[in-house]
């Protein structure tokens, strides 16, 4: 996609630490490699300003920067080197790692600094006044080197309880020293909203300075913390794409930006970049290697999901109704689940969603609402089995059972040796286009073995098969107190290389609800490969 070009509105910043402090999260390692993908991702998507990690401490990061200079050419967002004040005793212009900061050669620099008193003493085991020193002194002489420079004023919230007249002075000697803004961090994550918004209001009125936040997500509330720090007169936020993090996380880039721009109605980001957020957000998930957290707010899958009846009855009528936002505005989508907790709204919008059209037809909707509440009664769950509705719809709104074969038998045998050696064979004999097959295989299991010999049995018939291929299986005992006897669910996922499918079968033995959700797993292949089915009583 093309952005239009931003405005220079300087006002309000969107700095995103995804690099630096996602990073720090337990489980992200990221290359270089991966560190310039997800920087593109970030500029695409119009935050202001990218931190891409520490040069000079974290030998990554440096390459990062180096290579960031001319492999990416950033439309957006400026890039930000983080790194520490000058260390206590030392002279700014002999530190190693301010050195490194300049070296990198990023516009913008990010002093992590302490504005704890007891931090102060120690972890950097100085004075207060030395620390003031530190922090004047890195700031101008950044400054002098041409860098805009902001500071992070680590603990700031517990500081500023501890002793507020020292915190204060900190963010005064930051401002003073030309530092553009001072983010006032919450390191431990454990503040609330009001107290955010009250800290923020007596800092900005004490110093007159232009206040960042920068929160960690210890409480569960770094977005509302953020929010209220905004409310409260901070015009530069510090989030991290996902929430990634150190700990728990930092406030979630995504939310935060939705809330500003859908919620504020501030433009923070470049016209049309709020509609890639949900992409933007997989991506960046996909790359550092997690899955997308499907419950996340407006991008997650399940964002707009909606599996009460009666929120659908209400949705059919104005989708506003249990929706706070348009999914579309984020890049996102309504979806209808099917349960047992369907009434007639719900399964008239899936058959929308689906392109199937039940025309208002009560009646049959209402057997489509008996027949799912039943067979969730029986232990089927439709709601991530899209493909096994599909069917189960078309055949009622078709009103006679639609069979694109028919099973005769089918058999897994597992033999086990005494050497430790084992085969494990399958035969399906079924008939289709009147024509009686059978196919035996052997497999890895017995799903795996069932899978090739139905594969085989219809490839004959149905070459379009041949392309299908079972991408995830799930197996979940039910009841689970009854040991062997109680019942098993199975979902299966099959692909054909352009799209995704999934079904359920449910039986008492694994094997046998494996078969179902094969079964209709084929069936779903040809009903989209457009094969005609050949209908009852064959
Ligand atoms: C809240 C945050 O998330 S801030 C970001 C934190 N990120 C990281 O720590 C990741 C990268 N860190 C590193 O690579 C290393 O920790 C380094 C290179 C920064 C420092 O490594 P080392 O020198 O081996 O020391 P160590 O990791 O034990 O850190 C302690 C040193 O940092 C100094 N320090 C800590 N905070 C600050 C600060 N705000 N300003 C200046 N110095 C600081 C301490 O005084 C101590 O110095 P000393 O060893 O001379 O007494
Ligand atoms: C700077 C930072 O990451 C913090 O204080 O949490």
């Amino acid at each position: 996609m093309t952005f239009q070009p931003v405005p220079p509105d300087d006002s309000f910043h969107v700095f995103d630490t995804t690099l630096r402090d996602g990073a720090q999260r337990e489980g992200i390692n990221l290359s270089v490699a991966d560190k310039l993908v997800i920087a593109r991702h970030l500029d695409e998507f119009g935050v202001g300003f990218i931190e891409g990690g520490w040069p000079g401490a974290v030998p990554r990061d440096t390459e990062f920067f180096r290579r960031a200079r001319t492999e990416i050419d950033f439309r957006h967002a400026q890039l930000v080197a983080f790194g520490a004040t000058r260390k206590a005793g030392t002279a700014v212009q002999d530190d190693a790692q301010v050195a490194a900061l300049l070296a990198s050669e990023a516009p913008v620099v990010c002093l992590v600094a302490k504005s704890h008193d007891r931090h102060v003493e120690l972890a950097l085991r100085t004075t207060p006044a030395e620390n003031l020193a530190m922090v004047r002194e890195t700031v101008a002489y950044l400054r002098a080197q041409g860098r805009r420079v902001f500071v992070d004023c680590e603990h700031f919230f517990d500081g500023f309880r501890a002793n507020p007249a020292y915190a204060t002075e900190v963010v005064r000697a930051a401002a003073g020293a030309g530092a553009e803004v001072v983010v006032l961090c919450d390191t431990n994550g454990g503040m609330l909203p009001a107290g955010v918004h009250a800290v923020v209001s007596e800092v900005l009125a004490a110093t007159g300075a232009r206040l960042g936040i920068h929160a960690q997500d210890d409480t569960g509330c770094a977005v509302a913390n953020t929010l209220a720090a905004v409310d409260a007169g901070a015009t530069h936020v510090q989030c991290t794409a996902n929430g990634y993090g150190e700990r728990v996380g930092n406030a979630n880039l995504f939310p935060v930006v939705a809330a500003l721009e859908l919620k504020y109605d501030r433009r923070v980001l470049p016209p049309g970049a709020l509609r890639e957020m949900t992409r933007i957000s997989h991506a960046i998930a996909e790359t550092v290697n997690l899955t997308p957290s499907t419950h996340q707010p407006y991008v997650g899958v399940s964002a707009f999901a909606h599996k009460a009846g009666l929120h659908a009855s209400a949705i059919k009528v104005d989708p506003d109704l249990y929706q706070h936002t348009d999914p579309a505005l984020v890049g996102n989508s309504m979806r209808m689940l099917v349960s047992d907790m369907a009434g007639r709204a719900s399964i008239e919008l899936k058959g929308r969603e689906l392109g199937i059209d039940l025309g208002g037809d009560r009646e049959l909707v209402g057997r489509v609402v008996d027949r799912v509440k039943q067979a969730e009664l029986r232990g089927y769950s439709y709601e991530a089995a899209d493909a096994s509705f599909e069917l189960l719809l078309r055949e009622e709104a078709a009103g006679r059972p639609l069979r694109y074969f028919r099973t005769e038998s089918w058999r897994a045998i597992t033999e086990y040796r005494p050497d430790g050696t084992h085969a494990i064979e399958a035969t399906v004999k079924l008939w289709a286009k009147g024509e009686r097959m059978i196919a035996t295989a052997e497999g890895n299991g017995p799903v795996h073995a069932l899978d090739r010999a139905l594969r085989v049995a219809l490839e004959r018939t149905h070459p379009q098969l041949a392309g299908l291929e079972l991408v995830d299986y799930k197996a979940r005992i039910l009841e689970g107190a009854h040991g062997t006897q109680s019942t098993t669910r199975v979902l299966v996922t099959t692909s054909d290389g352009a799209a995704e499918w999934s079904t359920v079968g449910v039986g008492d033995n694994v094997v046998a609800a494996s078969w179902q959700a094969l079964d209709d797993a084929y069936a779903y292949g040809l009903l989209r490969a457009g094969v005609e089915p050949e209908g009852a009583g064959e």
